[in-house]
């Protein structure tokens, strides 16, 4: 694996930034006009809640030739993610003001996604047309996505990256650590899964909780979010605009016909420099 402290392109010390989205929080480290300094032993390192910043996830901002900036993913345990909504919301957010504009174009392994900053200072991005066929989630065998073969009948949803959505009666009684392992690495999901509990509050409000995949528990998931949602509407519990609590915030969810709008806050609490002696003992 590529050492960041040895490649000579790599800059001795990084800047970066932290934000949250309703208490989704990340690492975002921009890297326009110069070669991408991320590695998942950077990944690993840096999510080390102790010994490294912490985060939910970690952005590199990249430069695109087709979109306004391209967007990358590492889960905490160092692993990468395809989607991640509510750091896409924060990153664009912040280029939004960068770029003196109120909407933008993005890329990630999703593909080219839109965002938008909304009058009351919400951020929404599409995160385009669901996944709804065992291939695409992906999961390992040919089976009825919105029935999955598993005790709580749930559902898997793909928003880029893959879902298990379960409808329960009351979400905050759900341990999400006793659960999550076992169902993130159940041999369904060959990529594993990311893990939503949703109760119904009405047919346009949820409470969801959650476990990610290569981060654990965290206080909301935008993908996560659009997955639950689009789960709802299949199963007739919801209309196609849904409020969703979350346990750190609320997001609201539009799936329209151009695909899933995610929108919800954003913050960016504070910047910092990642030291040689950091990026030294990777
Ligand atoms: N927090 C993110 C999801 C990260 C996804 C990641 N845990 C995975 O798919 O591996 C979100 O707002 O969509």
């Amino acid at each position: 694996m590529e050492n960041v402290a040895n490649s000579p392109k790599t800059p001795s010390a990084i800047a970066f930034m932290k934000m949250h989205g309703a208490g989704n929080d990340f690492v975002i480290i921009d890297s326009r006009g110069r070669d991408a300094v991320v590695t998942a032993k950077l990944a690993q390192a840096l999510g080390d809640r102790h010994r490294g910043t912490g985060f939910d996830q970690l952005a590199e901002i990249r430069d695109s030739q087709t979109a306004d900036f391209a967007l990358d993913f590492w889960n905490s345990d160092g692993s990468r993610a395809e989607a991640c909504g509510n750091a896409t919301r924060c990153v664009a957010n912040y280029m939004m003001h960068d770029l003196g504009r109120d909407a933008l174009t993005l890329i990630t392994k999703r593909g080219l996604l839109r965002a938008a900053r909304q009058t009351d200072g919400r951020v929404s991005v599409n995160m385009g047309h669901p996944q709804l066929d065992w291939s695409e989630i992906p999961l390992s065998h040919a089976t009825d996505t919105l029935h999955l073969p598993l005790a709580g009948d749930p559902t898997a949803v793909g928003i880029g990256n893959p879902h298990c959505v379960f409808f329960v009666a009351d979400a905050d009684s759900i341990d999400l650590a006793a659960l999550g392992p076992g169902l993130e690495h159940h041999p369904l999901f060959p990529q594993r899964t990311n893990v939503e509990w949703a109760q119904l509050i009405a047919p346009d409000h949820l409470r969801m909780r959650v476990w990610e995949r290569g981060a654990g528990i965290t206080l909301a998931c935008g993908s996560g979010t659009c997955a639950t949602v689009v789960a709802a509407h299949l199963r007739g519990l919801t209309g196609r605009a849904v409020t969703v609590e979350a346990d750190g915030g609320t997001l609201h969810v539009d799936w329209r016909d151009d695909g899933v709008w995610l929108t919800g806050p954003t913050a960016h609490i504070f910047d910092g420099t990642l030291t040689p002696a950091f990026l030294a003992a990777l």
